[in-house]
């Protein structure tokens, strides 16, 4: 079965559900008006292990997918660095301690990440891969350096949990 999603605004109050967006202009005072100018702040958690910043590359690809992604240790960041726009797709986390629990294809959404804003998700919570607009694309991942390890051999029983939702999703922009 196929499912269409429409690309939505990325937000801080449309994404507060499963993250925090960081940004260049949030629409509140800057944190600090010296130079460097600290425009947004928002918190990265990681549980159980050490954090560690992964150098990440994309290549365009078609606007599909059907498999996501959680992690439950840590409150992963994307940190865009080259390559412009990118979607973002999410779904709402499900039960921590149940490997078959998966979200609705209902609930899944998919945002547009300009290159000047970066987000980390809450634990738990499903995603995609990024998928970038233009042909190539690198962003710094802020993320648990036992969950990059469970990446490499995604496992259940790790932190890196993949699941088919059954359902390819057709991004329309
Ligand atoms: N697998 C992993 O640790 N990172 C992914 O969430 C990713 O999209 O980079």
């Amino acid at each position: 079965m196929n499912r269409i999603i429409k690309v939505e605004p990325f937000t801080k109050e449309a994404f507060a559900p499963y993250g925090h967006l960081l940004m260049r202009e949030p629409g509140v005072p800057p944190i600090k008006t010296t130079p460097p100018i600290f425009a947004d702040r928002i918190p990265f958690e990681v549980d159980d292990g050490s954090a560690e910043f992964v150098y990440a590359l994309l290549k365009r690809k078609e606007f599909k997918f059907s498999a996501l992604e959680r992690h439950l240790k840590v409150t992963q960041g994307f940190f865009p660095l080259y390559g412009g726009p990118a979607i973002i797709s999410v779904a709402p986390a499900t039960d921590p301690n149940d490997l078959e629990a998966l979200p609705s294809p209902d609930s899944v959404r998919c945002f547009l990440l300009e290159s000047y804003t970066a987000f980390v998700i809450h634990r738990g919570v499903w995603h995609g891969t990024i998928l970038p607009l233009e042909e190539s694309f690198g962003y710094i991942l802020a993320t648990r350096k036992e969950t990059t390890d469970d990446s490499i051999e995604p496992l259940y029983d790790g932190d890196c949990q993949i699941r088919d939702l059954g359902v390819t999703f057709e991004i329309q922009l």
